[in-house]
């Protein structure tokens, strides 16, 4: 599924209004009535609502929304919260259906309690007043309109976007109605992954409106979720040997953070990893061992290790900073010439060898957190949380590297630019050594499969779903542990391939 920005959702009207000649008053129908079909999973006969209809094109989707409700019998109040000459085109169009129909409509003035006593005794209240439209913080009377809202204990429900809530990146601040759930119009906005916009929206789906798909503009970025998983994941040949599913070095570990680096490696042979070696402190060996008894251990040493004839390396999990291990990510930068994948220590080693990312041939894959990726860039953590599309395009394509931006919603993005989201997981991963055995699974799908965006995307779904399914199954999501996450691949594998 295409995720857009505004415009890219105004590129793809305006193509369809062109090549298929489908009017905006047909997919305003449309639109209207496909939420309406949506949100009938919130609401009964039995409810009170009540619908909110602004200015613009949001408005006029509030119009269908109110004309198909009513059609059905529902309980509908309907109020037109802008002035009558705001309405104007498709929406206007739809006001006049609207009212040839029959059905009364309230206007609402700034004198006017009745709209909050409406409110009050509204059990469901529909947000069609702005959507990809909005320009700026709320202006009144919205901006009381949804504070209003919001103040009810009542069931808000958003068409598109919730109202106030900026459909593109980059905004710091906003008021904004907020929905429990929201019905989004064909494809998913950028807000609608962004830590501080997200809550806004609620829970959210897509409904599809009629737009030709193969006449639209290509889109860089996708939502990459189960389906796409199972689609993409290679199968494992019955001739297969461990040679075949790939070598895969990990380096890092220390006496006193051995775990993390043995994680990375149980984690990439429990995803299907033929092989892998672990390069550690000669001391952390013994502690390492026993866990990832699959594993062999050369002792990591200051002055490089041997590199070649492995599949892919990783570096920096559990690696600590001493003044030589930027030696070891450097000496790997220049000597690694297959994937190369930097995480944790190492991306803090990394902010001093920039230059030696940018010459590398080979794929670099960096998985920071937006507070790594803020040491990296150069940024804060919240400029990072306001424009994580924007800043991880324009870091991998400057650096020629493959980006996975980690959090709720983890964005992955390739020297090209294409962005692909992965939504899975839950709060059980919001813990340590959670990046860890991400590590491990991605190296591991990075040596199994043709593509690098593929097995990057997979790998962060795989382990998502796997806390996912750990959750279902009984763990909850605050006794989960990273360790958990390993042993619930098994599940995880298994449930993809029935
Ligand atoms: N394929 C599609 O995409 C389809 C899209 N459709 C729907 O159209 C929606 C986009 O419609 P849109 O472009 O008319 O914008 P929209 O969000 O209704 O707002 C415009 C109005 O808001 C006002 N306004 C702006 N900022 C404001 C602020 N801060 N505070 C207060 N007011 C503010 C602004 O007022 P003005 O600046 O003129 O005073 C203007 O009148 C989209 O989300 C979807 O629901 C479907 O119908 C069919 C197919
Ligand atoms: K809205």
């Amino acid at each position: 599924m295409d995720i857009v920005t505004a415009q890219e959702m105004y590129e793809r009207d305006r193509v369809t209004v062109e090549a298929v000649g489908l009017e905006g008053k047909m997919l305003m129908e449309n639109a209207g009535r496909a939420v309406t079909q949506d949100m009938l999973r919130h609401i009964s006969p039995q409810h009170k609502i009540v619908i909110l209809i602004g200015a613009g094109n949001n408005g006029g989707d509030g119009f269908v929304i109110a004309r198909t409700l009513m059609n059905l019998n529902y309980d509908v109040e309907a109020w037109q919260v802008v002035p009558d000459g705001k309405i104007t085109g498709d929406a206007k169009a739809h006001k006049e259906i609207f009212l040839a129909s029959g059905h009364p409509l309230k206007m609402y003035s700034h004198s006017s309690e009745d709209l909050e006593s409406s409110l009050c005794h509204a059990d469901v209240c529909i947000d069609a007043m702005l959507g990809i439209g909005a320009d700026g913080r709320l202006r009144e009377p919205l901006a009381e309109i949804v504070y209003l809202c919001n103040e009810q204990a009542i069931l808000r429900l958003a068409v598109d976007v919730p109202t106030g809530v900026p459909a593109d990146e980059g905004v710091e601040k906003f008021d904004a109605f907020h929905a429990h759930f929201t019905t989004i119009i064909e494809a998913p906005k950028l807000s609608a992954f962004l830590q501080h916009a997200k809550p806004f929206y609620g829970e959210w789906s897509v409904v599809e409106i009629g737009l030709p798909k193969q006449k639209l503009p290509n889109c860089s970025r996708r939502l990459w979720g189960v389906q796409d998983v199972k689609r993409t994941l290679p199968e494992r040949d019955a001739h297969s040997h461990k040679g075949t599913h790939g070598k895969g070095l990990f380096v890092g570990g220390s006496l006193f953070m051995p775990g993390s680096v043995a994680m990375s490696a149980r984690a990439a042979l429990r995803s299907g990893a033929g092989l892998v070696a672990i390069a550690t402190d000669e001391q952390a060996i013994p502690s390492v061992s026993p866990y990832v008894q699959e594993a062999t251990f050369v002792e990591l040493k200051e002055e490089g290790q041997a590199v070649s004839g492995y599949d892919a390396v990783a570096v920096g999990m559990g690696l600590g900073r001493r003044p030589y291990c930027g030696k070891v990510v450097k000496q790997l930068m220049q000597e690694v010439d297959g994937p190369l994948l930097i995480d944790a220590d190492g991306l803090h080693l990394l902010k001093g060898s920039l230059d030696e990312l940018e010459r590398r041939s080979a794929p670099t894959v960096l998985t920071p957190h937006p507070g790594e990726f803020a040491h990296l860039t150069g940024l804060t953590a919240p400029e990072v949380l306001q424009s994580p599309f924007v800043y991880s395009r324009e870091f991998a394509e400057r650096y020629g590297a493959y980006i996975v931006l980690k959090g709720p919603s983890t964005i992955i993005t390739a020297p090209d630019g294409e962005q692909r989201v992965d939504r899975s997981g839950n709060a059980g991963l919001a813990k340590g050594g959670s990046g860890d055995v991400l590590s491990g699974i991605l190296i591991s799908m990075i040596m199994q499969s043709n593509g690098l965006m593929d097995a990057l995307s997979n790998g962060c779904v795989l382990h998502g779903y796997t806390a996912e399914l750990l959750v279902e199954a009984g763990h909850s999501k605050v006794d989960l542990l990273a360790s958990d996450v390993i042993e619930g691949l098994s599940r995880t594998f298994r449930t993809l391939s029935s």
